[in-house]
């Protein structure tokens, strides 16, 4: 585990066959889909480690520095290159997540209302999507739904508790804390999957309650064993499975529980900042594309009409 994974695999088919965005060579490869499997790293024993997002919330916390926001951009990048999902950003420093603002249909900076304004219109779309649903006697989205504009949403906040804990009034800060707990809690079957990140892994931040609706939960290095357990669930540093045992030089490693697992220690694919920017440049260029193109479908139909 030392030395730094590139984000090889999907690095190469990504960007090889894909020079510029204004100059994509013709046999470019097929984006990913929001509905494949997510690389993120690869596991003590050197074997990728992927995981499907769809229909699941994921958490990342641990202290400052211990590698979120390089951990972040694995499901940012995923979903930004599949242009069958909509990308919103949350990111009140602007700089972990901005180098995706090209590719992002929402990108919410420092300033709460504008977060919460966000955040009621993506509840309004779930509660949609959800009579949509209702009215087919259905339980989820699912890919076909594609075909009548409904794929998934991708909310991913870079220190949540930015919004949450620090700026604006309490009111403000709960009613933020809400809706979050709401996409959270009813976001799944609507599509709507939620990755939010804290260098705060403290009850206040991370209740139980909420908490438990991750499916995936990755921690970085925590401080100490409650601290990595209130990411985890309680009782996993007592079973051997802590955080705070990861050396602080140890920067990228941390325990992914998924659901149903038990928490495996891995190492996060890393992108350099050029490698994001050129990434976010092709993510860009796809979703200009696919709007090209779903622009050109609507005017034949309504054509046809
Ligand atoms: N997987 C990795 N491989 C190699 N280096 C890494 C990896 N993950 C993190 N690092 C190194 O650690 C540094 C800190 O990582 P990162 O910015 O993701 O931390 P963070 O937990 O988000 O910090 P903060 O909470 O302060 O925002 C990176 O700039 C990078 O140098």
């Amino acid at each position: 585990m030392s030395e730094p994974v590139r984000f090889r695999d999907l690095l190469r088919s990504w960007t090889s066959s894909v020079r510029t965005p204004s100059a994509p060579c013709v046999e470019a490869p097929a984006p990913p889909s929001i509905w494949d499997p997510i690389h993120l790293g690869i596991d003590e024993h050197g074997h990728p480690v992927r995981v499907t997002l769809a229909y699941r919330n994921a958490l990342l916390a641990g202290e400052p520095g211990a590698g979120k926001s390089v951990g972040l951009n694995l499901p940012t990048a995923h979903a930004a290159l599949s242009t069958d999902c909509s990308l919103w950003l949350f990111d009140g420093k602007r700089v972990e997540l901005g180098l995706w603002r090209p590719a992002a249909d929402g990108f919410v900076g420092p300033d709460l209302t504008e977060a919460i304004d966000a955040l009621r219109e993506l509840q309004a779309d779930m509660d949609t999507r959800y009579d949509w649903l209702d009215a087919r006697r259905r339980r989820k989205i699912t890919p076909d739904d594609a075909a009548h504009g409904l794929s998934p949403i991708v909310a991913v906040f870079d220190e949540v508790a930015y919004y949450s804990a620090t700026v604006g009034t309490k009111a403000e800060r709960e009613a933020f804390s809400v809706l979050v707990r709401d996409l959270v809690a009813r976001g799944r079957a609507a599509g709507i999957i939620v990755i939010a990140a804290t260098q705060r892994p403290s009850s206040d931040i991370i209740p139980t309650s909420l908490r438990d609706l991750f499916g995936y939960r990755w921690a970085f290095r925590c401080t100490t064993d409650a601290s990595s357990d209130i990411v985890l669930g309680h009782g996993w540093a007592a079973r051997g499975h802590s955080a705070a045992a990861i050396p602080p030089e140890d920067k990228g490693i941390g325990l992914l529980l998924a659901e149903g697992g038990q928490p495996t220690r891995i190492k996060s694919a890393f992108l350099s900042d050029q490698q994001v920017d050129a990434l976010a440049a092709t993510a860009a260029w796809l979703r200009e594309g696919r709007r090209i193109a779903d622009d050109a479908v609507a005017g034949a139909r309504g054509d046809r009409r």
